[in-house]
């Protein structure tokens, strides 16, 4: 690929970057960019990797290291700049949640483990809390006069290698060393990272080689990390002459309950030297969206760093509004009719709308996807697909069967080539010519067998395998070190397959199937903590009530980030509902209030901006 000269280089998608994000994106410093919603924080960071890539600023053999806090909004990242810049250039950016990035060293240098800290060769990924509570149990007689929360929190908070002063600590320790020498080892994602981060302390030489990689490190969402991921990041890069950019808004700050560390722009400031910057446009929202923020942002949460809304929109554009409803019945029938006008009379797509809970999904949300489905919108808890929908493994079938049985989308070839000139880097270019032919005769030959008699279960599964031995398993290991496990590997091929086969068993049709898995035309419904980073057309949120802000009073100014969020993810409607009546989890119909979240409801009212009105269907 050719270099740009540095001078003459544009951002992508002939965007026009505010000046101070311009010389963010072309500089070599250590920066922290603070800025609200909608700012292009994340766009930032895509443009600095392609000026970074195609000026070769960053040349050969060096690398961009991303961090983001979800892995679509990492997967989201690096799609952006090989879209951009390419194959071969995006090779060279690595685009990682913290967890994947920790889980990449310690499965690369396991070996290098201290001799306390050993873990089998192959091991089990902790993903509930309560396996880890069993081993505590096994060892703690006191165990019951400590609160889950903090046995979670002593078993991660302290860097290794372990003291052992006192009696909590020694049963700290004896469960680390209970759930590290079980077999298979048992690791929660916080284990792995306080693992890696030994692994680079005790390694001078891995550390060097981490850092010779990594002439430049991305931090998306920075407000949101934790003491953990900010202890790995600094000992893998501080003191190095690696380049450092992070990007996040305090107003968003949602994860303190997980951990994130309160003074995270400060600490990074003092220990970087990074200067801050701020940003002052809002590309996403409508300007009447803007002005509600801007609003909150003074009011509700004591802060003076306002936005401009984009040139782009009408300064009437824009509508926020509460809807107040007897019961969840009205609720949902007035939900279904207005969200029936949107897509039927102006087109809008059910993917550009998206409905937010606070917590409790299926208490909140459940009978409301049930009848918008039972009445032909399509709506589904996204969060169980946001994972396996950003799996490479699973994007590359997914594609190569849409390839192989819809014969239009040549999007989808291409999709599934890149991933295979992924597995195939020693390739020249006359050779890369050569393998789009040999996938594009596989295609044929697979619709060929498969098409003579309708598919069965069977069927897909054979055209699963066959895709998979087509690309390489031992390749595919060995080109994503997230799949190096086998049994992961396994897992999101099976995973990919038995929702395939449900889908067609409902469908009968392979594309119908294909598309009800990607969720195309399909409502999004997910929690605000699951939403964070996306952007929608049109938001809809339910439960502007005290019991969806049980905590309110515990952490108020989380929830009103949370709340913050929420309504920024709309880039022109956002609807919020209050119901007077909701049923708990255990199915019992309960009065609703909002004595507690009262300033809300002031604020949205003071705002001037919002409309309040009680609906019927
Ligand atoms: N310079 C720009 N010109 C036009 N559009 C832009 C620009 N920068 C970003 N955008 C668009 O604005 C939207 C928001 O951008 P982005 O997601 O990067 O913002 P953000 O600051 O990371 O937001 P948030 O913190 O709310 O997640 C996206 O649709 C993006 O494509």
């Amino acid at each position: 690929m050719r270099r740009i000269e540095p001078g003459i280089w544009q951002p992508a998608d002939d965007m026009q970057l505010e000046p101070s994000a311009l010389e963010i994106a072309k500089g070599s410093e250590n920066n922290l960019v603070v800025a609200g919603p909608g700012a292009g924080k994340t766009e930032l960071l895509a443009q600095k990797a392609c000026y970074l890539l195609q000026t070769n600023t960053c040349p050969f053999p060096y690398k961009i290291l991303a961090i983001s806090f979800k892995r679509d909004a990492a997967y989201n990242l690096k799609e952006r700049v090989r879209l951009r810049c390419g194959d071969e250039l995006s090779r060279r950016f690595d685009s990682l949640t913290f967890d994947s990035f920790a889980k990449q060293i310690l499965d690369r240098f396991k070996q290098a483990l201290l001799n306390e800290y050993k873990i089998s060769s192959e091991y089990d990924v902790v993903l509930r809390d309560q396996t880890i509570l069993d081993y505590y149990r096994l060892e703690d007689t006191d165990y019951i006069n400590t609160t889950n929360r903090d046995i979670i929190l002593t078993l991660h908070c302290t860097q290794l290698p372990h003291n052992n002063t006192s009696p909590g600590e020694s049963i700290r320790n004896e469960v680390w060393t209970k759930m590290l020498s079980a077999d298979p080892s048992k690791l929660s994602f916080k284990m792995i990272m306080r693992l890696a981060e030994l692994i680079i302390n005790t390694n001078p030489k891995i550390k060097q080689y981490l850092q010779q990689t990594y002439q430049y490190v991305f931090l998306d969402e920075f407000q949101d990390t934790t003491g953990i991921q900010y202890d790995l990041f600094k000992s893998c890069f501080l003191g190095s002459d690696s380049f450092y950019t992070a990007v996040g808004d305090d107003k968003q700050r949602i994860m303190l309950w997980a951990g994130a560390q309160n003074t995270i722009f400060e600490d990074f400031i003092s220990d970087t030297g990074a200067t801050r910057v701020p940003l002052t446009m809002n590309f996403r929202c409508a300007p009447r969206l803007v002005a509600l923020l801007n609003h909150l942002t003074e009011h509700l949460l004591a802060k003076t760093d306002f936005a401009t809304p984009s040139h782009k929109w009408h300064p009437d554009q824009g509508e926020c509004s509460v809807w107040i409803f007897e019961n969840p019945k009205d609720e949902m029938q007035t939900l279904f009719q207005d969200v029936h006008n949107w897509v039927t009379v102006d087109g809008l797509n059910p993917k550009d709308i998206c409905i937010l809970v606070k917590q409790q999904l299926s208490t909140y949300a459940g009978s409301l996807i049930d009848y918008f489905n039972q009445n032909g919108i399509k709506a589904r808890d996204e969060s169980k697909f946001q994972d396996m929908l950003t799996q490479e493994v699973c994007v590359f079938i997914i594609n190569t069967m849409y390839a192989i049985f819809d014969l239009k989308n040549s999007a989808a070839r291409q999709i599934a080539f890149g991933f295979l000139s992924n597995l195939h880097t020693e390739l020249e270019d006359h050779q890369l010519l050569k393998l789009e032919s040999v996938l594009s005769r596989f295609i044929k030959k697979i619709r060929k067998d498969y098409s003579a008699s309708p598919l069965t279960k069977d069927g897909i599964k054979a055209v699963i395998t066959e895709i998979i031995a087509f690309a390489g398993k031992d390749r595919i290991k060995a080109s994503f070190s997230g799949y190096k496990n086998s049994a992961v590997l396994d897992l999101y091929i099976k995973e990919v397959e038995n929702e395939l086969i449900n889908n067609y068993t409902t469908s009968k049709d392979i594309i119908s199937a294909l598309d009800m898995l990607i969720g195309k035309d399909t409502i999004p419904v997910m929690t605000i903590h699951k939403s964070k980073g996306l952007e929608y057309h049109t938001v809809i949120f339910i439960g502007l009530e005290d019991g969806a802000f049980w905590t309110f009073q515990q952490q108020e100014d989380e929830d009103k980030c949370a709340f913050f969020v929420a309504l920024s993810r709309a880039k022109e409607r956002v609807v919020f509902t209050f119901s007077k009546q909701r049923e708990d989890k255990y199915g019992r119909m309960r009065n609703q209030s909002i004595n507690n979240i009262e300033i809300l409801f002031q604020e949205l009212e003071k705002s001037g901006v919002v409309n309040i009105i009680e609906r019927r269907p």
